[in-house]
């Protein structure tokens, strides 16, 4: 597991592509062991397997603990074909973009088939572990396509959905021709959060905008890589194509509005 350290607003403008990349994106999440990126921006983990067998949700270095659950608290979300979840021995058949939220204390968690996106953040409270279907969660469905930004989207982890101590999670899904998403864009200084983006094809691209709204940079994404957002940075972009994303949020609160909205006029 890779450890990246947070980084100040007043860094970003000394970075070039390179840094802006080493630092914020993350890539080759999805091999056949559950592995991936400690920040410590609000100490968020952000992981994925493909098992080709049965993996396993090991007890990284950076935790210091005996299993991984122990202090933590995990959201899962299947990006791929159906595959199993199982915590304690009890197995959860996750269809595409479901989600499993995993409580603090879980000891065994296993993934077999499917290709699951993982997130975590430290826990100070037992919440159970829950199963929530794509086509039980009432979708919220924004903008139009005359904005370009036409999308539907599904929250899972939050304050009126699946009960966490810190996490807040979901997926948000582009319509076909729709290609902006979180435009207008926002900042919420209470919360780290963190986008995956998936089902956009090979050849096709992301533009990742983060930065301050008056200080912009982009990141060129592929399909399923992540780009980690501090909580003082816009987080927005424009595809090539039309794809779908997993946003995930820890920090101070878990309310899902609580964004500090930007004018498109003011961002540069
Ligand atoms: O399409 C969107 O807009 C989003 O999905 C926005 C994210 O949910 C988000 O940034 C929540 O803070
Ligand atoms: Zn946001």
């Amino acid at each position: 597991m890779e450890i990246r350290h947070a980084t100040a607003p007043d860094q970003i403008h000394h970075f070039g592509t390179a840094e802006l990349r080493a630092r914020h994106l993350v890539e080759g999440l999805f091999g056949p062991e559950v592995d991936g990126v400690y920040t410590h921006q609000d100490r968020m983990v952000v992981a994925g397997v493909r098992p080709s067998g049965k993996a396993r949700l090991t007890a990284f270095d950076p935790l210091r603990s005996e299993h991984f659950l122990e202090r933590r608290e995990l959201g899962v979300i299947n990006i791929g074909e159906t595959g199993t979840v199982e915590v304690d021995g009890v197995p959860y058949e996750l269809d595409p973009k479901d989600c499993l939220y995993v409580g603090r204390g879980a000891r065994e968690v296993t993934f077999e088939r499917g290709t699951f996106y993982l997130v975590s953040a430290p826990a100070h409270e037992t919440f159970p572990t829950t199963h929530a279907r794509l086509k039980d969660v009432d979708p919220v469905r924004l903008g139009s396509a005359g904005g370009s930004n036409d999308r539907t989207i599904y929250k899972y982890i939050h304050l009126d959905g699946i009960r966490s101590c810190q996490l807040v999670m979901g997926v948000t899904v582009l319509e076909p021709g729709s290609m902006w998403n979180t435009m207008p864009c926002h900042t919420h200084d209470r919360r780290t959060e963190v986008y995956l983006y998936f089902d956009l094809p090979r050849e096709e691209r992301v533009v990742h905008l983060m930065g301050r709204p008056d200080e912009t940079r982009n990141l060129i994404v592929a399909n399923e890589q992540a780009v980690i957002s501090p909580s003082w940075s816009v987080h927005c972009g424009f595809g090539t194509r039309s794809y779908a994303f997993v946003w995930a949020m820890a920090g101070e609160n878990q309310a899902f509005d609580d964004m500090d909205q930007v004018a498109i006029t003011e961002m540069r």
